[in-house]
């Protein structure tokens, strides 16, 4: 059963959360006693890891019809009720990623506003199946770049933004049963081979100029789940990035 601190035994669902803010996310839900769903594409230690805690661990890719189709069928087939679903799941691909730029979009566009699209239509009943006490929650991982743009990966910005329109109409759709927010971060964390000359400008692009870690997405993640009224905003993580 769920600590005190878990509103609910309703799991909570997470695209992607088998590595970086995902990953941090799901621990962190799991230590609190939620029960979790994580949805993977690529095998890693971080699979049976979350396994040995109890979560429910899905191979899913939702660069395509099919995969979204599939990995909705097997939660509608295999749960009642939803506490949160959080669309973490992302790819950063920039403009010279793919040789064919139609690709290239069908892909930004499926992965961040077609699957959470599906999904929030498919899982809204078993969102509202749990709000007895809390209201459900629906989190979009958005992008401070939604807003602003992006020269080197316009792609996904349009996409982000894309998914942080669908927080507004969701947001009135569902309510009061369930709300509706976007957590956009900027600077998080650094890939692994992300080198020194492009840590260095990425710092100086925020008036905080530091790599916080996934520890903010944790925080921010957590409020969303503990508020009885914030829906269809928007919790900008990026350090002031926006006043440089
Ligand atoms: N890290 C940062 O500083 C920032 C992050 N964000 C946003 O926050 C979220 C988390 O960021 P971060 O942890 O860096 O994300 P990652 O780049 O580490 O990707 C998260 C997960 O998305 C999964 N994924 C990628 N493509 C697909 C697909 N086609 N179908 C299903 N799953 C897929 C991957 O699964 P697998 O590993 O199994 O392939 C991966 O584990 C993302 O939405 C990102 O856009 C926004 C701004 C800054
Ligand atoms: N899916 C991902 N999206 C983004 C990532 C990432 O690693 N995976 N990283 C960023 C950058 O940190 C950017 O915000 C600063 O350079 C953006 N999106």
């Amino acid at each position: 059963m769920p600590s005190k601190s878990a509103k609910s035994n309703a799991p909570v669902l997470i695209t992607g959360g088998t590595q970086r803010l995902g990953l941090a996310i799901a621990e962190d839900l799991l230590l609190q006693g939620y029960p979790v769903i994580v949805t993977y594409r690529r095998d890693k230690p971080a699979v049976q890891a979350l396994r040995d805690k109890g979560a429910d661990c899905v191979k899913a890719d939702f660069s395509d019809e099919q995969g979204i189709s599939d990995f909705i069928g097997y939660v509608l087939a295999n749960y009642q009720a939803l506490r949160a679903l959080i669309h973490n799941a992302s790819q950063w691909l920039n403009n010279t990623a793919l040789d064919n730029q139609h690709q290239l979009m069908q892909t930004m566009w499926s992965v961040h506003v077609s699957a959470p699209y599906q999904m929030n239509l498919a899982f809204e009943e078993l969102l509202k199946n749990q709000a007895e006490q809390q209201a459900g929650d629906i989190i979009h991982m958005t992008d401070y770049v939604a807003d602003k743009g992006s020269s080197k990966h316009i792609a996904y910005a349009a996409s982000k933004a894309g998914l942080a329109n669908l927080t507004h109409s969701f947001a009135a759709k569902l309510a009061p049963a369930v709300k509706v927010n976007s957590i956009a971060p900027s600077l998080l964390m650094f890939n692994q081979d992300d080198q020194p000359e492009y840590r260095a400008k990425a710092l100086a692009k925020s008036l905080m100029a530091l790599e916080p870690g996934a520890g903010e997405a944790v925080a921010a993640v957590n409020y969303l789940l503990a508020s009885q009224y914030i829906t269809g905003r928007t919790i900008g993580l990026d350090g002031g990035r926006h006043l440089v």
